[in-house]
């Protein structure tokens, strides 16, 4: 209507110009109307004004309902492999995780064991034994590969990033390092610290991208594969989804010969063999690499998880290992006639190794709390990405970042010491902690007395750098892969995070 009346406008000079106020003067009625157009111009200005109500109305409820709804958004931080995806699977159960499913039955594949069996085994430490499994075993590599390019999304070169670590690199201490223990800088002054520079793992963007960080350049084992990616779409059923009986079509996928199944089944036997094998395991403890810790679960399941028809359990689900690319959000609610019923919870999962963490900082703006996750297992482990790094170190010294921000002075922390149950086998198979902490000092090795240490150093370190005094920190031991026991703690988190969240917002 308004281009209409523009040209009119336009044409009559005089008057119009006039007129001081110009949107005035485009609202006027054009000049010599007649009565039949007066009708329809008046016609088609109610029209607009009930539309234009209608949208008010909308907006207006739309605002209601937002300002009704407690949106609590939780951020899971930690460093790699400390279990935060795995958290988000126990904190979402299994019905409603479409992707996340998908996410690991992607991983079951890809952590099957194609690269750590060839890892340890070098060809030049090999005897005839090692080079007839490297032989056996080679449809594997070919099939991961295969698998590589199936699942990597040929725009994004990210994706398509699968490669190696250097041999010694998951052995701890680091070559070059000698044999001297890690610093102790995380705990306080080190002792006997060999010269090294300090970590770099503050959140800004200065850590990640420090260019001497190996991480951009060296390779790494870990297949990861972006979680916005196309690839589950590939691995769906639906697309490989068993055919008509009626048809003689395929029934399902171990029917296809082209699936990745049959290799898998085909070197079983071979699998099982290597990873049975008393001096495989004996080189591995001496290259310190711990399978049982990582895909060693599926390692000890080589002939359920090989089978043509294997279907993935639960359990298999929630100890397959996808790392995070980027930031995942998960948003579910609560039952209407639950305690907090009405509640949207937005968890948002991130990556965890260093590049990654420079994506963290954009949600610390607006969340409400955080769950942080410090593997405690790994006191003798270092980082993936920087093998210089002792993983208990870096997470303490992320922990010491996040407590100390201003940004989070306000936001719940719950700290889950995680991966107890690694903890407890390590203790129990002899392994020292004051061998790789000398400030442990003589205190007793058992679980009990480690995990309480542990402890008291998180919160130690948390009332030293949280710019809000009054804030609590709440701890969990955690084994997040033991379902039962994690069920009672999330609620319990669940309830510690609602709470305080309704009471800061006065609504309780
Ligand atoms: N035994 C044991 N394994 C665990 C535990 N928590 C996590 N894991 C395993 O550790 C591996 C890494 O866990 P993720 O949840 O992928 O780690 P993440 O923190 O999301 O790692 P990024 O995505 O790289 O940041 C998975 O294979 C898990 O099954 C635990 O408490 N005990
Ligand atoms: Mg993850």
């Amino acid at each position: 209507m308004a281009n209409r009346r523009r040209p009119q406008v336009a044409s009559v000079t005089g008057r119009r110009r006039s007129i001081s106020d110009p949107l005035a003067a485009a609202l006027l009625p054009p000049p010599n109307e007649t009565p039949e157009q007066r009708e329809n111009r008046l016609r088609e200005e109610e029209d607009a004004k009930k539309r234009s109500d209608r949208i008010d109305k909308m907006i207006k409820e739309s605002e209601r309902e937002r300002r009704r709804k407690k949106v609590i958004k939780v951020l899971l931080l930690g460093q790699s492999e400390s279990g935060k995806s795995t958290t988000l699977k126990r904190e979402c159960g299994f019905d409603d995780l479409d992707d996340v499913y998908s996410t690991e039955v992607a991983s079951i594949v890809i952590s099957s064991p194609i690269s750590s069996h060839n890892r340890p085994v070098s060809a030049s430490a090999a005897g005839p034994d090692y080079e007839s499994y490297h032989r056996r075993l080679a449809p594997l590599m070919e099939l991961e590969l295969r698998l590589i390019q199936l699942l990597s999304d040929p725009e994004d070169n990210d994706t398509r990033e699968a490669t190696h670590l250097p041999p010694d690199a998951l052995a701890y201490p680091p070559r070059g390092y000698g044999s001297t223990p890690p610093s102790s800088s995380a705990f306080g002054p080190s002792t006997s610290a060999p010269s090294r520079p300090a970590p770099r793992i503050s959140i800004p963007p200065t850590a990640a991208s420090s260019p001497t960080s190996p991480t951009s350049l060296s390779p790494t084992t870990e297949l990861s594969v972006s979680t916005t990616s196309t690839w589950k779409r590939v691995l769906t059923l639906g697309n490989r989804s068993p055919k008509s009986e009626h048809t003689g079509e395929l029934q399902g996928w171990w029917e296809d010969p082209h699936d990745p199944v049959h290799i898998l089944y085909r070197c079983a036997p071979v699998m099982t063999e290597l990873w049975r094998d008393k001096r495989v395991r004996a080189r591995l403890g001496e290259k310190r690499i711990r399978l049982e810790e990582s895909s060693g679960f599926y390692l000890d399941e080589i002939q359920r998880v090989t089978a043509k028809m294997y279907f993935p359990t639960d359990e298999d689900v929630l100890k397959a290992r996808l790392k995070t690319n980027g930031v995942v959000e998960h948003s579910f609610s609560l039952p209407k006639n639950s305690e907090f019923g009405g509640v949207e919870w937005k968890i948002y999962d991130v990556g965890g190794s260093r590049p990654q963490r420079r994506a963290w900082e954009p949600y610390f703006d607006d969340v409400n709390a955080i769950i942080f996750l410090a593997p405690i297992s790994a006191f003798d482990q270092v980082l993936a990405e920087d093998p210089s790094v002792n993983r208990l170190e870096d997470s303490m010294l992320l922990w010491q970042s996040v407590t100390s921000s201003k940004l989070l002075a306000n936001v719940n922390i719950v700290l889950f010491l995680n991966k107890c149950d690694l903890l407890k086998r390590k203790l129990e198979s002899g392994v020292r902690l004051s061998h790789h902490m000398p400030s442990y000092g003589d205190r007793l090795n058992d679980y009990e007395t480690v995990s309480n240490y542990f402890r008291s150093k998180f919160i130690a370190q948390h009332h030293l750098c949280t710019p809000n005094k009054s804030r609590e920190c709440f701890v969990h031991l955690t084994s997040v892969t033991d379902s039962r026991k994690t069920h009672l703690i999330i609620n319990n988190v669940r309830d510690i995070i609602l709470t305080g969240n309704l009471k800061s917002s006065q609504l309780i």
